[in-house]
């Protein structure tokens, strides 16, 4: 039995409750209805218990519930994005690794194995952006791709169907991956976008809009962001991304002595608006409409848009490196196709097959994928 470094190991709704029995807290405080008509005292508590209005037990119930959950927030938030073995005794780590490593090969290593897997089917690629195609920077307004990283991937766009797949909103993305002719999955897959007809390789021009799952969602994302930001001010370091459809707020730079500050102060926004969902990424806290649409879905969307709906002619490639991009490895899974490949240096639970260490593996592999495809014969 492998145990495992998890980055985020538990999905919580915001809108979650820890259910505390009230009967055996009545044992010790007695309730005071606040409807008592005003020449009606309350009763006294027997000598020996504490007189409470309702009102009130029911905050301090929140209170301890609160406290549980945020406690699990802050567990969690230590877990994220884990990098080193550090906790772990050096020997029995390694071997985790290694026996990981059994079971999520490398794909660079695997490399002619999985392209004789192929057996002739279309590729089609799903790429993820942080942390995948550029490496994790404390800055997320500065996480550049390399030049050499955007080089590959317009080659393998010239070879295969290519879609980035990304939390972030595709206007952001897309100012760092500035390739008009890829596929774009932003907000989670929340708002998809192809190349525009009459593309041309020299002038930029406007992606085509195919699908966008959560419309409706739009003002309530706009608003939330903006109390967001309103409420986090105080906690430096946290920063809040509006990424259209879903937001993020990461800790990245937050002390982590303010963590359980952070979660309490996202917590007090989010319990107005019983719609939308908090999970955790790599040191970051995203929000989602709570609706059935994931990287696993926008996956499958695209695969229809591109003909392959129930074609059993195509081989889908994903490559991530998040929590999020664990839908789409459950998908390729599901379907029996393809598979997906997790990047990560550390052991990580995932649905993927294989495994890359970091985003300069990727682009090796990327690059063995263009020279793979260039010795093909022509059809
Ligand atoms: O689906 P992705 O493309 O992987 O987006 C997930 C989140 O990525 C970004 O945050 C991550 O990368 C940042 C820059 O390297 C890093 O500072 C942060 O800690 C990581 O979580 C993006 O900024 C988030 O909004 C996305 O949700």
């Amino acid at each position: 039995m492998v145990s495992l470094v998890v980055e985020s190991p538990q999905r919580m709704s915001a809108s979650q409750n820890v259910v505390v029995s009230e009967t055996t807290r009545s044992s010790i405080i007695t309730t005071t209805t606040n409807n008592s008509s005003s020449t009606q005292k309350p009763p006294t508590a027997p000598p020996g218990f504490i007189s409470i209005s309702k009102k009130k037990l029911l905050k301090n119930l929140d209170i301890i519930n609160g406290g549980q959950r945020i406690n699990a927030w802050v567990d969690s938030m230590r877990a994220s994005s884990p990098t080193h073995l550090k906790s772990l005794p050096s020997l029995s780590s390694q071997q985790q690794l290694n026996s990981w490593i059994m079971e999520h090969p490398s794909a660079l290593e695997m490399f002619e194995k999985i392209m004789e897997a192929s057996g002739g089917k279309q590729i089609v690629m799903f790429l993820d952006y942080d942390g995948t195609l550029s490496p994790i920077v404390d800055d997320p307004d500065k996480a550049f791709m390399s030049s050499k990283m955007r080089r590959t991937v317009k080659k393998v766009a010239k070879c295969f169907p290519t879609a980035i797949v990304t939390g972030r909103c595709i206007d952001k993305v897309y100012n760092f991956v500035k390739l008009a002719e890829l596929y774009y999955a932003g907000s989670h897959g929340m708002d998809i976008k192809g190349p525009a007809k009459g593309f041309s390789r020299h002038k930029r021009v406007r992606q085509s809009l195919l699908y966008q799952a959560a419309s409706d969602y739009l003002p309530i994302i706009d608003e939330v962001c903006r109390q967001l930001v309103e409420k986090t001010k105080t906690t430096p370091g946290a920063i809040v991304e509006n990424h259209k459809f879903c937001a993020s707020v990461h800790f990245r730079c937050v002390d982590e002595k303010r963590w359980s500050e952070l979660v309490l102060q996202i917590r007090s926004v989010l319990k107005e608006y019983p719609t939308l969902n908090l999970t955790q990424g790599r040191k970051v806290f995203e929000i989602r409409p709570m609706i059935e649409w994931d990287k696993g879905k926008a996956l499958e969307f695209l695969l229809q848009s591109l003909g392959f709906g129930n074609s059993n002619s195509v081989f889908p490639v994903y490559i991530g490196d998040d929590r999020t991009d664990e839908d789409a490895f459950k998908m390729l899974r599901d379907r029996g196709e393809g598979f997906g490949i997790l990047v990560s240096k550390y052991p990580k639970d995932t649905d993927a097959s294989y495994s890359l260490q970091d985003p300069s593996e990727v682009m090796d592999f990327l690059q063995r994928l263009v020279e793979w495809k260039q010795m093909q014969p022509r059809m």
